[in-house]
């Protein structure tokens, strides 16, 4: 269990060393993502052009060697870029300079043929890397640049731009399948890029619905809990008061009994579109259950919150629902808590909850605070 415990611990920091190096917080996913690709890419390069590097170079193909080494040393620029610097745009250099790299040697190879003239093969490379790095629109026009310039290189009169020599059926065969590679791969980052964003949309959706009521945009239960969160956090840190306001419509059966449940909707949007134009951007207010809605007021003492559910709850009342043939007075009852930020939500929830249920039982349209509750000593 233990040497299973290291040997993961050893695996997660191999990873955030190394394959992950770079990768930061207000990236997005899509970014980190490449980074993580560019430095599995450079690591790869480094290790392939500097082991053939070394061969060539046993070899005594000294040209081949030391442009071999120079790759394996640009790509462990890449990689120490994205590792080390606070540059901003690293995510963005080092790709550019990968696929740069990676070009300058295939020209290379190209032009001197590498192992028994098997260098050109190496180019299929290209297409995907540049796809992903680049996006399909540079991609491409990378691809058609770097076509070009092999077009050049091997059809130029007499060879002259080449250290060795093909057959004219490879070189044509070698353009058309490029062509073809590079067409598949924009292709595939297309979809990719494609299915990426719906994916995207669709989780971005999920989570709004999962946080939202659809009835009245408000956030729902959930939605505000992580914002209370947050909140008590920061109330905590910076010892600022702390309040809530737990409000419920009066008499809204009858509302739904005499008018009909659409018309209960309309006044529940009514309502909730009220009350949001009621508060300052930094508090919140949601739909806290059916006709039941729960502000919270970040640096507000009771008083102050008591004082502004007067004002709201005269609002409402002064502010009829427009039904299609009639006007419909609301009203509402509200119980308003400070939060003991040692205690928590909780039982502010709950003090709240008292007061709103003296404020029903006394007549209702009314605000009644938790600390009235309590006898005074
Ligand atoms: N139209 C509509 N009605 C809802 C919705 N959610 C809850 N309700 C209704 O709200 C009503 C709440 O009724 P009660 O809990 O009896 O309370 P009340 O009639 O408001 O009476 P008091 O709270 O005592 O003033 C119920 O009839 C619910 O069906 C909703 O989304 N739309």
């Amino acid at each position: 269990m233990k040497a299973q415990n290291s040997s993961r611990s050893i695996i997660m920091r191999f990873y955030h060393g190394v394959i992950s190096s770079g990768c930061r917080d207000y990236n997005d996913e899509e970014t980190n993502r490449k980074i993580v690709v560019v430095n599995l890419f450079a690591l790869v390069g480094m290790s392939i052009t500097l082991s053939l590097g070394i061969k060539a170079l046993f070899n005594a193909d000294y040209p081949l060697g030391s442009v071999l080494l120079g790759s394996a040393f640009l790509f462990a620029v890449c990689k120490g870029l994205l590792h080390h610097s606070k540059l901003r745009y690293s995510h963005i250099i080092t790709p550019v300079l990968l696929v740069i790299c990676l070009m300058s040697l295939m020209i290379f190879l190209i032009i001197g043929g590498g192992v028994a003239n098997t260098g050109p093969l190496w180019i299929f490379v290209l297409p995907p890397v540049a796809m992903f790095f680049a996006g399909v629109v540079f991609g491409v026009v990378t691809m058609v640049v770097f076509t070009l310039i092999c077009c050049v290189i091997m059809f130029y009169p007499g060879e002259a731009l080449l250290m060795t020599s093909y057959p004219h059926e490879f070189k044509v065969r070698l353009l058309l399948s490029f062509a073809t590679v590079t067409f598949l791969s924009a292709f595939y980052e297309h979809s990719r890029q494609t299915s990426f964003r719906i994916i995207r949309d669709i989780s971005e959706k999920f989570e709004k619905q999962a946080l939202n009521d659809p009835l009245t945009d408000l956030p729902n239960r959930r939605g505000v809990q992580q914002f209370i969160d947050f909140e008590i956090g920061r109330a905590k840190r910076q010892s600022e008061e702390l309040s809530i306001i737990l409000c419920d419509i009066d008499r809204f059966k009858q509302v739904n009994d005499k008018y009909g449940h659409d018309a209960g909707d309309i006044a529940l949007q009514h309502v909730a579109s009220l009350f949001k134009s009621s508060i300052r951007h930094q508090d919140a207010v949601s739909r806290w259950g059916g006709e039941e809605f729960l502000f919270v007021l970040p640096g507000t003492k009771e008083s102050d919150a008591e004082h502004l559910a007067d004002k709201i709850r005269q609002s409402l009342a002064d502010t009829p629902v427009q039904l299609k043939n009639e006007q419909l007075t609301i009203t509402a009852s509200f119980g308003v808590a400070q939060l003991n930020l040692s205690v928590g939500l909780d039982k502010a929830l709950s003090l709240s909850d008292k007061a709103l249920y003296r404020a029903k039982e006394n007549g209702r349209n009314q605000v009644v605070t938790a600390s009235s509750l309590t006898p005074k000593a």
